[in-house]
């Protein structure tokens, strides 16, 4: 069997990549990303200058994933894009790096896109609606009117691939309502989830928060979250239209759990904590978990199974 994928028209050799934030600050993660079996893999959500984020502990891997309040630490959109640029130009036979861009507002993450559009990019470009950790800015997914305005603006110029990056919804009536302003726009596809927004981790021995940042409250990743990070996938998968594609993120750790985003209806899937746990050795076992597993079901691709999950009749 084959993990090939074609994803916006590209071809991958798997659909393995790392969540943005993970892997992906400086040129050295980056080019690690590049030297790996990942099939693909992304950039830190750029800003347009550089930002120091969050003080440290900001990140803490605990038992059953992580917690998180980076507060968008990144080097500025233009060192992530010379990066690409570069790249392209060195490596034109490959898929280049997806870039991702996070504004602090609509207006910048307006600039932000201009700057992808006017530049020799061709790759993928994913905008993150979902930063749950930039004191006083909520996450603009979880105001619609907002996703939808930003949108409307974005693709009065934006011809390029986009996706986006969401949080976590739990409710029918926000699958529902996110899914009709989505399908309104010409989008590549929807990374579900980011991670689960202001979690609290508690260090008992020091009757203690984990992370330095707002009082201890930080994005949880990990095994926590496949539940819902599946739910979303399928929820989206089963909403939008089907040039809508959906990048699985969330809870990856073993090729089984691969499996289960495929067969949710991911195209791509991010791995986030346990890449950061594990290094990137993670691709290379994960493919062979995930190859073992369409061998032991008699699948020659992940065609032969995406989306396909039963429901109970
Ligand atoms: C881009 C900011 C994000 C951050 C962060 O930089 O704090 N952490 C996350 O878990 N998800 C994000 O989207």
């Amino acid at each position: 069997p084959s993990l090939e994928v074609e994803f916006c028209g590209r071809l991958y050799e798997n659909p393995l990549m790392n969540a943005s934030g993970v892997c992906c600050m400086t040129t050295d993660d980056l080019d690690s990303m590049a030297r790996s079996r990942s099939g693909a893999f992304i950039t830190k959500s750029a800003t347009s200058t550089d930002r120091a984020g969050n003080p440290e502990p900001r990140y803490v891997t605990v038992p059953l994933g992580s917690i998180n309040s980076m507060g968008l630490p990144n080097k500025g959109i233009e060192y992530y894009l010379n990066y690409v640029l570069d790249r392209q130009k060195r490596f034109p036979s490959e898929n280049p790096p997806f870039m991702s861009v996070a504004g602090m507002g609509i207006d910048e993450n307006i600039k932000l896109l201009n700057i992808i559009q006017d530049s020799e990019f061709s790759g993928i470009t994913e905008l993150n609606l979902s930063c749950p950790n930039v004191p006083g800015k909520p996450q603009v997914a979880y105001d619609f009117e907002l996703t939808d305005r930003t949108l409307k603006s974005v693709f009065q110029f934006f011809t390029k691939p986009l996706g986006v990056k969401l949080p976590p919804f739990f409710d029918f009536a926000h699958f529902d309502d996110m899914a009709s302003i989505l399908n309104k726009y010409p989008l590549a596809y929807v990374n579900c989830i980011n991670s689960v927004g202001n979690g609290l981790y508690i260090d008992v021995e020091k009757e203690s928060v984990v992370i330095k940042p707002k009082d201890g409250f930080g994005g949880i990743g990990g095994e926590y979250i496949k539940p819902t990070a599946l739910a979303n996938v399928r929820a989206f998968y089963t909403r939008l239209n089907e040039n809508i594609k959906i990048i699985g993120t969330g809870g990856i750790r073993t090729g089984q759990d691969a499996f289960e985003h495929l067969l949710c209806g991911a195209t791509m899937l991010q791995i986030g904590t346990e890449l950061q746990n594990e290094g990137t050795g993670i691709f290379e076992r994960i493919n062979t978990e995930l190859l073992q597993i369409l061998e032991q079901k008699g699948y020659q691709s992940i065609e032969d199974f995406r989306g396909k999950l039963h429901s109970i009749t």
